[in-house]
């Protein structure tokens, strides 16, 4: 059992603070993700739990006990890097069992338990083989191996597949997905790849600058973000964003800008300021070909095919959109083209400082 719990945690490099006061508890058994853009304090925060780093104020705790002052050896983790740190003149046999020799666990049960991390890995193959010897990803697997087999209470991992090619990637994306089903452990997963955030966890840390923006499962972070800087980093190509004003006309509140006028239909409380930035996805922008009534006009600006869709960026007098829209897609470069949103998956934020206007919740039907 491990519950990772961080109570105000701040940590400084001389007069720069990475980390500040974070707030965040990681329930025993849950994939939590730290996302964020480089030098925003992911591996920062997980050095810090795992005991390689110090807080400059604030507290960890393993299951309600303060770990802060215990060494990284001390603490019930075993950590996964970027690296892989394998020893390069040691089979994947002797990579793996490594840590438990050095705690001098017997031969024989060092000898049971590496085989059964590489039958959980499904590297058993390849166990008197020399890292050398290996591919990107059978190495990243030896790596996590030998995390594993430290039957620790939380795994914490370090952009693990950052190294390995796209396709590679993909698969190891899953496997680590499974494996975590498989040895039921707390799992704190670093990474700046949102897709990455997105597909395998339990709940997503966004952070920016040392402080998380949003915890919160991946549907909440994709449909509720918190803000628009969440809005923007979580989804691939991101949301499009129009800066422009509300007011309400007879009775219908409208966005305003020079491009756009759209209805909004789900915010029920009128900002005090009425300067906002209207957000929609890619995949709620409809297309036509042909005049749609409540859709603006707007011409091709370039289109990319994606296989089962094509991605089309769409000029409005001065604003680009893009729009995620199915196969065939058959209009050229500087076609009229008819634009259309779902109202009911819009998102509006402040102008101010980007925090989201929330719509209220759709009850569950
Ligand atoms: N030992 C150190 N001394 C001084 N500054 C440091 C040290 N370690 C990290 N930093 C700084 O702290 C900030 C956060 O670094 P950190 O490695 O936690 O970011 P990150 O979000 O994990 O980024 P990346 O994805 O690039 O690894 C960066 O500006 C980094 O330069």
């Amino acid at each position: 059992m491990a519950e990772v719990r961080l109570e105000g945690i701040t940590k400084s490099f001389g007069s720069k603070t990475v980390v500040d006061d974070l707030n965040l508890t990681i329930r025993d058994q849950e994939f939590l993700t730290l996302v964020g853009p480089s030098g925003c304090g992911k591996s920062t925060t997980l050095r810090m739990i795992c005991g390689l780093e110090r807080a400059t104020s604030g507290n960890v705790f393993f299951d309600g006990k303060p770990v802060s002052w215990l060494p990284a050896n001390k603490r019930d983790v075993a950590m996964v890097f970027q690296s892989y740190a394998l020893y390069p003149h040691k089979t994947v046999r002797q990579n793996i069992g490594f840590a438990l020799k050095m705690m001098r666990v017997p031969k024989a049960t060092i000898d049971t338990q590496v085989l059964q991390a590489a039958r959980t890995l499904d590297i058993e193959d390849l166990l008197d083989r020399k890292p050398r010897e290996l591919s990107g990803g059978q190495r990243q697997r030896v790596a996590l191996g030998r995390a594993i087999v430290r039957d620790a209470g939380a795994y914490l991992l370090d952009e693990p597949l950052s190294n390995l090619d796209a396709q590679l990637r993909v698969l190891m994306r899953a496997e680590i997905k499974r494996l975590h089903v498989d040895v039921a452990r707390t799992f704190i997963y670093v990474t700046h790849d949102q897709v990455e955030a997105m597909t395998m966890s339990d709940r997503i840390a966004v952070m920016r600058d040392g402080v998380i923006q949003q915890c919160a499962t991946p549907e909440e972070i994709y449909e509720r973000p918190a803000n628009r800087f969440v809005a923007s980093f979580m989804g691939s190509p991101p949301m499009n964003f129009v800066s422009g004003s509300l007011a309400d006309v007879d009775g219908v509140r409208m966005f305003r800008s020079e491009a756009l006028t759209q209805e909004i239909t789900l915010y029920d409380d009128a900002p005090a300021d009425p300067e906002v930035v209207l957000g929609v996805r890619p995949e709620d922008v409809s297309l036509s070909p042909t005049p749609v009534a409540g859709y603006r006009q707007g011409r091709v600006f370039v289109s990319e095919p994606l296989g089962p869709d094509v991605l089309v960026t769409v000029r409005i007098e001065g604003e680009l959109l893009k729009a995620r829209v199915p196969t065939p897609f058959r209009l050229g470069h500087d076609a009229p083209v008819y634009v259309g949103f779902n109202p009911q998956r819009l998102h509006l934020f402040t102008a101010a400082d980007g925090t989201a206007l929330q719509a209220p919740r759709q009850e569950a039907s």
